[in-house]
């Protein structure tokens, strides 16, 4: 088995209080993996260690690149960011007045290498087509290619979280944290968000996604924890763990 990332014993508090509570976490690669537990128990607070929003008191996190284990416990955010990892709000929100095209444009522009310099090249137009070019092979991963043209404003919510998806693509992520991608989304659409994300997860980039909607989320993914009270209680496959005593306390006794 091959691991993109591993939290070893990861605690984070505040003041008195412990969101993690030796929290042990790997995501293997090429895979989906989900996080699932109540309110409160910790899944947000685990990925905001993850990124960098939030040093943990203890624990290390290893990211594994070019085959070799680098730690990036307690990293900035920017930096977890150019190494990889990629959660979709770390891109700048959806501009709802630029067309689809242009929303996946403004997120390669952002990144690192990109700068003054290279508009006043002879490069630059070349750079452009390259750009679009990889941007239209996205859209079309994340079948929103027929859309384009359209300003953000006029996609529906299921087609919203595919273009953050595809921004994640864009910004040249190798991990793909998703928080939540199918709240508020009609359950029609919520399938094919996670079919979408299924596909690309073929085409080799992995993913961590924290999901409420478990009914949905265990039909697509590949490896489950469930967590409550800043701890993992149960871990494996969907099956393994939907019929696991301690999460239907957690679910149906607590
Ligand atoms: N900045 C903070 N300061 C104090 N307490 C916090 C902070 N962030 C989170 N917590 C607490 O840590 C616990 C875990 O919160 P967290 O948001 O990680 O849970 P969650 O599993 O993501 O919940 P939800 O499903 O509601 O998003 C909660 O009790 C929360 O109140």
């Amino acid at each position: 088995m091959s691991f993109i990332l591993t939290a070893e014993g990861v605690v984070k508090q505040f003041g008195a209080f412990r969101a993690l509570d030796g929290v042990d976490i790997a995501v293997e690669r090429g895979k989906v993996t989900l996080i699932i537990g109540p309110n409160g128990s910790g899944k947000t607070t685990f990925v905001n260690v993850v990124t960098g929003v939030y040093k943990p008191e203890a624990g290390r996190v290893l990211f594994y690149k070019d085959g070799r284990a680098v730690d990036i416990t307690g990293w900035p955010p920017h930096k977890v960011f150019e190494a990889g990892i990629v959660r979709t709000f770390q891109i700048p929100q959806i501009f709802l007045k630029l067309t689809v095209l242009e929303n996946l444009l403004v997120v390669a522009r952002g990144q690192r290498g990109e700068g003054v310099l290279p508009a006043l090249t002879r490069n630059w137009v070349k750079q452009e087509e390259e750009l679009a070019k990889r941007a239209f092979k996205i859209l079309k991963a994340v079948r929103l290619e027929d859309k384009w043209d359209s300003p953000a404003y006029l996609l529906s919510a299921g087609e919203l979280k595919l273009l953050e998806l595809a921004r994640a693509l864009m910004a040249g992520a190798e991990l793909i944290i998703l928080d939540e991608p199918i709240a508020g989304v009609p359950i029609d659409q919520a399938h094919e968000v996670f079919k979408t994300v299924k596909e690309i997860n073929q085409t080799g980039t992995t993913f961590l996604v924290i999901e409420h909607r478990i009914d949905i989320a265990f039909k697509y993914v590949d490896y489950v924890y469930a967590m409550a009270s800043g701890r993992v209680i149960s871990k494996g496959t969907p099956e393994q763990v939907a019929n696991d005593p301690k999460v239907k306390e957690v679910y149906i006794g607590g």
